[in-house]
């Protein structure tokens, strides 16, 4: 398998992974080629696989460069940076690194509330600094039995309803369509999801129909009281109405892992108190990516010999 090109189309610091690939095929690191039209005009014949992440996958413009490309083996579970319409229409294969991250996701998200409610960062910060000894530290919010709204109630959803029941949180979800199967209670509208929640958490796939899920009206119906948990991705948020609301009060809190323009987040967010700011780091535990990396290694060892996929999303 050496002579097969893999094109990795994200920074990946991921020594294990690129070590992997490595030892079985001819890796080519997209983010460090200073001419990238000249690399591809030379090397395009040969790239029969493209390794992308959350940060950056395959676009419609690369997958139509890359004439003999069979398969995108995504090292994330979502699959927004991949062009799924093109790769369908191409026959090209995808798979992506469903289940393996689900708890460390879910873990982060209820992370992010006890962070936020209880200002974990802020009074860490508080001792750090010497202030303890000038007083105590002031009170916060109680977490257990808030009650918590879930957009997307897959795998991560599920797995963050179930860790938030342990702290008797009454649970209620947004979805497409009714789950049958779920006992929680269901809101066919986000903003009345948001309106009869005190936390609401984003844990949807991106889609043209999710981007901006979290607008003007979703914030205002959750409140001044409110908190929202961002574990998805940073466009299911209108960023700028998220920043006018904290900034104004219009907001309790916002425990964030993901933003628009990753790694740049807006300024206007530092110097408040009641948000934590993560720098995508979810699934980002050495456990979990080592299964990540395992399964994208597999997946594409799968498809270059004959084998069913691994985790086949195409
Ligand atoms: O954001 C991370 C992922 O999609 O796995």
């Amino acid at each position: 398998m050496e002579s097969i090109g893999v094109l990795m189309t994200c920074p990946l610091h991921d020594p294990y992974l690129v070590e992997q690939l490595e030892k079985r095929f001819t890796l080519f690191k997209f983010h460090s080629i200073p001419d990238k039209a000249h690399f591809l005009n030379s090397n395009k014949a040969s790239i029969r696989a493209v390794v992308g992440s959350a940060s950056a996958g395959a676009d419609a413009k690369l997958i139509h460069q890359l004439p003999n490309l069979e398969i995108v083996s995504s090292f994330s579970v979502g699959l927004d940076k991949i062009d799924l319409a093109k790769c369908r229409e191409r026959g090209i294969r995808v798979t992506n690194t469903p289940d393996v991250l689900t708890d460390d996701v879910a873990d982060l998200a209820i992370g992010l509330m006890l962070a936020v409610l209880r200002r974990l960062c802020q009074s860490d910060r508080y001792v750090r600094s010497g202030q303890w000894k000038r007083g105590e530290y002031k009170l916060t919010t109680k977490f257990t039995g808030k009650s918590v709204g879930i957009i997307g109630l897959g795998r991560i959803g599920l797995a963050i309803a179930k860790r938030a029941e342990a702290f008797s949180c009454p649970i209620s979800y947004h979805t497409r369509a009714e789950k049958s199967d779920v006992k929680y209670k269901y809101y066919p509208s986000v903003v009345e999801l948001a309106a009869n929640c005190q936390i609401l958490v984003v844990a949807c796939a991106l889609t043209e129909e999710t981007r901006h899920i979290i607008n003007r009206e979703v914030i205002n119906a959750l409140g001044p009281k409110g908190v929202l948990i961002n574990i998805g991705r940073g466009p299911h948020v209108d960023e700028p109405e998220l920043v006018s609301a904290l900034v104004e009060g219009r907001l309790g809190g916002a425990g964030l892992d993901v933003f628009q323009d990753e790694p740049n987040v807006p300024e206007e967010l530092f110097g408040l108190e009641n948000v934590v700011l993560l720098p995508h780091v979810g699934s980002g535990t050495m456990e979990t990516r080592k299964e990540m990396a395992d399964l994208v290694v597999g997946n594409l060892e799968a498809h270059f010999l004959n084998k069913p996929l691994l985790t086949p999303v195409l």
